[in-house]
């Protein structure tokens, strides 16, 4: 579902003289349908990286970047928007949020995008956002003034309201106390069982542990630097 070829990523430094940076060379990983791979390596190794380049970020400079039958390295913008619509989606740490919008319309948006009904978008939002524990007094208002961790719950209800059959997760059992965590934990075993290719970067280990079916160690793709 995921398959990373034999990519290249450079950053050129604009403001200081337009210094390039080698971060990644010969990036590959591959991920079936039902697999969950964590991403591992040193800090600044290049993890980030590498998930920003699946999800069409950051874009890179050689290589080929799969995920069902489009390459996000060669991509237009508007079939990697359709790509993020239909098929891969990201629970990212943080949520970006649109100011006004209710937190239950925000956890159905991606279904609404997709032409879901509203009552049956909200219904599934509702379902997930009292799994994760947010109460209900707090769906009708905007996520904006929630608390870190309410806020990284309503990110991953909103990442896990579409059966996405490739999915990226950045650290989403970070900073949730245990009763929550094992919630991210059971929703993440239900997306391998319904056959999602699940790609993250866990600094929990025991979550890494328990979900992933394999690591990949960036260091790898670190390109050496010669001084
Ligand atoms: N936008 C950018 N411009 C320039 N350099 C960048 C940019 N993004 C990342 N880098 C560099 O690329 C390298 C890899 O960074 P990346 O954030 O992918 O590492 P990481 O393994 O995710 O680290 P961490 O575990 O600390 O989050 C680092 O040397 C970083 O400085």
């Amino acid at each position: 579902m995921i398959s990373v070829e034999n990519v290249s990523k450079t950053f050129t430094l604009h403001n200081q003289g337009g210094t390039v940076i080698p971060v990644m060379e010969g990036g590959s990983l591959s991920v079936a349908p039902g697999e969950c791979v964590a991403l591992v390596g040193a800090s600044g190794s290049g993890k980030s990286t590498l998930m920003r380049m699946i999800y069409g970020n950051y874009l890179a400079a050689s290589g080929r970047i799969m995920v069902g039958d489009v390459d996000v390295a060669q991509a237009e913008p508007r079939e990697i928007l359709a790509l993020r619509r239909e098929r891969l989606g990201y629970v990212s740490q943080f949520l970006r949020v649109v100011p006004r919008v209710a937190t239950l319309d925000v956890v159905a948006e991606p279904l609404l995008a997709l032409g879901v009904a509203r009552d049956a978008a909200r219904e599934r939002a509702s379902a997930l956002l009292a799994r994760l524990n947010i109460p209900e007094r707090l769906w009708a208002l905007s996520p904006t003034t929630f608390s870190g961790g309410e806020q990284q719950r309503v990110n991953i209800a909103r990442g896990f309201a579409h059966d996405y059959p490739a999915l990226l997760l950045d650290e989403p059992t970070a900073s949730l106390d245990a009763a929550n965590r094992e919630q991210v934990m059971a929703l993440i075993e239900e997306a391998k069982a319904r056959g999602a290719a699940i790609v993250g970067i866990f600094h929990d280990v025991e979550a890494r542990d328990r979900v992933c079916d394999r690591v990949v160690d960036v260091t790898g793709f670190t390109p050496v630097r010669v001084v």
